[in-house]
């Protein structure tokens, strides 16, 4: 088993990755928690594979188990999701000495830390993350959020895990398209990191079926990544905005083409990022064009759609990064090296029309 410790002052938790590590993930929750009821959050194309399964092992260490089966898809991140789960929770009793367990991908995780953050005001939560996308990103870094109106991940709150287990085996019944969905994620971690032996792992990923034989090593970088930027900055002040290479434009494409799964939409992002940055002298000449050789050698789309200025700005205006009527774009100079970059939200169009 390998771990990743995240050493945040007042919230230090592990990441565990290890191949068969559900199977015994009663003994592991233990580890962190003893004697309460854990509400299991799963969704509809989850539960049927695992739920039995985790209630089973979590009894078996001594816990009492309640479950809620979201609508799988990201059309259940949503308020309306979150009030299934409060109810639920309701009405099996729960309390403040009680805990949630999120048992998906990104959409269960997000949604079961944004209700155990404020149900209560505040449930302990561990994460069990299912898919590609959550065991290389979304378990970590305590970002829970609910989509709202036309803003991506709009309502939300920081709220760590107590723990975050990662069982590789898991992604054997993953739809292929999901698989390499969520490796968007990891060439974005793998581009801007300056450890070499990332970008150099990611050369040997040729075909989806690589992404399965190398999950763990994969899980192992892009946390170890992730974790050094929310220790350093929890509350994305700072460093921490870096993470979302590609994703001022990817979130845009997402709302607007509602058919796009996350991780590809953070692919069409980075590169027409990276491309502009390359026409206006900020980035290295052929940036773009490695970063879209490993996104399309497992089928990542890399083409960004054909929308006017007007849409981008409009769904521009919603990011995050967005303060005193500037948004800060990430960079990268070269790979292995980021950029905050602001640009004034009037300069805007005439920095995406090149
Ligand atoms: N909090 C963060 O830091 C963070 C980071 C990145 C992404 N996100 C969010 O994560 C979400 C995307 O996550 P995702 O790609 O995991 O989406 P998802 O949760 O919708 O999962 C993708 C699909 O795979 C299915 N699935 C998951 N695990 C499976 C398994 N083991 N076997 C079979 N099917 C399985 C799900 O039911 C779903 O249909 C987005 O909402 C995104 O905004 C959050
Ligand atoms: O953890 C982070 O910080 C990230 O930015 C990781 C992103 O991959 C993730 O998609 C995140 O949910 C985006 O957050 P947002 O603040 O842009 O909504
Ligand atoms: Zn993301």
């Amino acid at each position: 088993m390998s771990t990743v410790h995240v050493g945040l002052a007042d919230h230090p938790y592990d990441i565990l990755i290890e191949a068969g590590s559900a199977k015994r993930l009663g003994e592991l929750v233990s580890s962190v928690w003893s004697r309460r009821k854990i509400m299991v959050v799963s969704d509809s194309n989850v539960a049927p594979l695992y739920l039995n399964e985790t209630c089973a092992t979590l009894e078996k260490a001594g816990f009492t188990t309640a479950t809620t089966v979201i609508q799988a898809g990201e059309a259940s991140k949503t308020l309306t999701g979150a009030q299934q789960v409060y109810t639920e929770l309701i009405n099996a009793g729960f309390s403040r000495s009680d805990g949630v367990l999120a048992l998906g991908g990104g959409v269960v995780g997000d949604l079961a830390g944004f209700v155990a953050s404020t149900f209560m005001r505040g449930l302990a939560y561990i994460q069990v993350p299912t898919s590609l996308l959550s065991q290389v990103d979304s378990s970590v870094g305590g970002k829970t959020a609910v989509d709202f109106g036309s803003g991506k991940n709009l309502i939300g709150t920081f709220y760590q895990p107590d723990l975050v287990v990662i069982d590789p085996d898991h992604l054997q019944t993953l739809s292929q398209r999901n698989l390499v969905e969520g490796y968007g994620e990891v060439v974005k971690m793998a581009a801007m990191s300056d450890h070499p032996e990332f970008w150099q792992l990611i050369q040997t990923i040729n075909a989806p079926e690589d992404l399965l034989t190398h999950a763990a090593e994969l899980s192992q970088f892009a946390i170890s990544a992730k974790a050094a930027l929310v220790v350093d900055d929890e509350r994305d002040t700072g460093a921490r905005r870096l993470l979302n290479f590609g994703h001022t434009l990817g979130h845009a494409v997402e709302l607007l083409r509602p058919d796009t799964l996350h991780g590809e939409a953070v692919a069409m992002g980075m590169i027409a990022i990276t491309e502009l940055c390359e026409q206006h002298g900020l980035t290295e000449a052929g940036t773009a064009d490695a970063i879209r050789d490993r996104l399309q050698v497992v089928g990542l789309p890399t083409e960004f759609p054909d929308y006017s200025i007007d849409q981008l700005v409009t769904q521009i205006r919603m990011d995050k990064k967005v303060k005193n009527d500037t948004v800060v774009l990430v960079t990268l100079p070269k790979l292995g090296q980021t950029r905050l970059y602001p640009v004034a939200l009037a300069d805007l169009p005439a920095f995406l029309a090149k």
